[in-house]
């Protein structure tokens, strides 16, 4: 039977110290789907991401990607995702395309698979004029890019994003969500993570929203939003900031103000 369940995660916990990151969440998202994590600065979804795919060992509770538990069978489960973290490291002495086939070769393919692999997606991402530059001259937006491309090299049955647009240019943006598109309309999935509500809502056909470590709402785009006018307005009142005076207190600030 083909389990429809791309990530499955019960009772996941992490403390930092005094801080809960992630109290105790349950999730379970579909396969096939493009999926958007969302929530507020810190409200515990690098956190989740890292715990989900083998980067950070949770305090308690248990993840399943494509039907294998993470923290059990790590390398099967590693070898059928790809990942762009957050504050990606990169072998900044390798050029775009010497990453690339390191990676791939790291991945197991045959070196002409990957030569084949690398020119496409490096010329997709519009990186094949800059794909003998070493990674550490490149750009924010070319080292998404190259991670991108890192990620889907061994074409991962489910990839994780954690903020893939942040620094991104609006036409890499675009080239780059044209990808993630064909990618998922092929039965793929895809994670992200990301505080563009804007963004969600225009990529996304599922949801989960987190705030202060917990998941306050999952399900389809419209399940979520409801009826809010749009995602943002949903979300502002799950998370509790819906009628707050974003202004109130601040009356030094401005130019009318004494200074
Ligand atoms: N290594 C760490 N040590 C201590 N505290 C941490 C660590 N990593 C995360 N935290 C704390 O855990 C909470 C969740 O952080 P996390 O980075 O997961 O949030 P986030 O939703 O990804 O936020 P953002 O959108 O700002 O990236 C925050 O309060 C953060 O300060």
């Amino acid at each position: 039977m083909v389990d429809a369940s791309a990530v499955r995660v019960q009772g996941l916990w992490k403390r930092f110290g005094q801080q809960v990151a992630v109290a105790g969440i349950d999730l379970e998202l579909p396969a096939g789907r493009f999926i958007g994590l969302v929530g507020p600065n810190g409200a515990g979804k690098t956190t989740t991401l890292s715990m989900v795919t083998g980067l950070l060992r949770p305090d308690q509770g248990t993840v399943e990607v494509v039907g294998r538990d993470v923290w059990r069978d790590p390398a099967e489960v590693k070898a059928r995702i790809g990942v762009l973290p957050e504050g990606l490291r990169l072998f900044e002495r390798l050029s775009g395309r010497e990453l690339l086939a390191y990676t791939g070769r790291l991945r197991g393919l045959p070196g002409a698979e990957v030569d084949k692999r690398a020119a496409q997606l490096l010329d997709l991402l519009d990186l094949a004029g800059s794909q003998h530059k070493l990674v550490v001259d490149y750009s924010t937006g070319m080292r998404k890019k190259i991670g991108l491309a890192a990620a889907l090299l061994h074409n991962p049955e489910v990839l994780f994003l954690d903020e893939p647009f942040e620094g991104v240019d609006p036409v890499s943006a675009q080239t780059i969500r044209g990808v993630l598109e064909q990618y998922t309309g092929s039965g793929a999935t895809v994670v992200f993570s990301s505080h563009v509500m804007e963004l969600v809502e225009s990529l996304c056909d599922w949801v989960a929203v987190m705030a202060a470590g917990r998941i306050r709402a999952t399900g389809t785009l419209a399940e979520v939003r409801g009826d809010a006018d749009s995602l943002q307005q949903a979300f502002l009142e799950l998370v509790g900031a819906g009628g707050r005076d974003t202004a109130a207190g601040l009356d030094w600030l401005g130019g009318r103000a004494a200074r």
